[in-house]
C-alpha cells in the first residue's frame, strides 16, 4: 500500500503567508507579513512578542473575528481566505474565546453566563444547559459559586468563569488573549494552569497570545513574534521575567 496516499486530518490551525495590513492605499500599514504557523491537535502554543508585532490582529483573523486580506487560513478545517459572513460566524461557534477582560455580563450570575456558551445547542433544555454550566463551574473550582454574579467574584474567579464558559461548548480550539493582564501573580498562573489542564483533558488545542513571562512554562511551544513576522526562536528577543 502507498503509505503517502493515507490522508491524516489536518492541524487544527495552518497559516500559509498570512499577510494583513490596516488602511488603504497609501495609507496602508501592513502589521502581518507572510505569517507561517501551524497548530497541532492537542498543542498548547504561546505567542509572545513585543507590544504592536501583530499578536492581537494574528488571533483575532484566526477565530474568524476579522476577514482575510492574504494567505490561507485553515481553522477547524475551514479555510477562512474567501469565507463568507455566515461560514466565519459558524466556526467562531466551534472556538472558545478568553480575552484579558473577563467579558462576563454583569447582570447574569456565573451559571447563567456559562448556560449562554450552550444556548445555540437548541437539542438542550434551559435546565439541562445550567445542570452543564454548574458540573464545568465545578470543575474549575467554582461548585458553590454559581449564583454569583461578576461583581461579586474576585479577578481570577471571573476569569475562571471565562475559562468555563469557552470550555462550555466543546470548542476544537481555545484562542486566549492576555488572560492573566488583569490578574496578580498568583491568580494568573492558577487560572492557565487550570485552563491548561482541562484542555488537555479533552484534547483540545490552545493559542494563547501573552506577554507574561511567569506564565510560559505551561506551553508546549513558544512561538515569537516581531514586526509582523514570526521570527524563528534563536532570533527572538529574550522574555524577561517580571
Ligand atoms: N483597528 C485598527 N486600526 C488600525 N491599526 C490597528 C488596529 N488594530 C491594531 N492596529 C495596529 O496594528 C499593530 C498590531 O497591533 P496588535 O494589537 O495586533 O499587536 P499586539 O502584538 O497584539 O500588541 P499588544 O501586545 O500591545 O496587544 C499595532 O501597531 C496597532 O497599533
Amino acid at each position: 500500500m502507498d503509505g503517502s496516499r493515507v490522508s491524516r486530518p489536518p492541524p487544527p490551525v495552518q497559516l500559509r503567508g498570512v499577510t494583513y495590513a490596516f488602511g488603504s492605499g497609501a495609507l496602508a500599514r501592513p502589521v502581518l507579513r507572510d505569517v507561517e504557523l501551524a497548530v497541532a491537535p492537542g498543542e498548547i502554543v504561546l505567542l509572545t512578542g513585543p507590544s504592536g508585532s501583530g499578536k492581537t490582529t494574528l488571533l483575532t483573523l484566526i477565530g474568524a473575528l476579522r476577514a482575510m486580506q492574504q494567505g490561507s487560513a485553515q481553522v477547524l478545517g475551514q479555510e477562512l481566505a474567501g469565507a463568507s459572513e455566515a461560514q466565519r460566524v459558524a466556526l467562531r461557534r466551534r472556538i472558545g474565546f478568553i480575552f484579558q477582560q473577563h467579558n462576563l455580563l454583569g447582570f447574569l450570575s456565573a451559571r447563567q453566563n456559562v448556560a449562554m456558551a450552550l444556548e445555540l445547542d437548541r437539542t438542550t433544555s434551559e435546565a439541562e444547559r445550567l445542570e452543564r454550566a454548574d458540573a464545568i463551574l465545578a470543575q474549575v473550582g467554582l461548585g458553590d459559586r454559581g449564583e454569583s454574579r461578576p461583581d461579586q467574584l474576585s479577578g481570577g474567579q471571573r476569569q475562571r468563569v471565562a475559562v468555563a464558559r469557552a470550555l462550555a461548548g466543546n470548542p476544537g480550539l481555545i484562542l486566549a488573549d492576555e488572560p492573566t493582564a488583569a490578574l496578580d501573580r498568583q491568580s494568573g498562573g492558577e487560572v492557565v494552569r487550570l485552563l491548561r489542564d482541562l484542555a488537555r483533558q479533552r484534547g483540545v488545542p490552545i493559542l494563547l497570545v501573552t506577554h507574561d513571562p511567569r506564565i510560559l512554562d505551561i506551553a508546549d511551544r513558544i512561538v515569537a513574534m516581531e514586526d509582523g513576522r514570526i521570527v524563528p526562536a534563536s532570533q527572538a528577543e529574550p522574555v524577561r521575567a517580571g
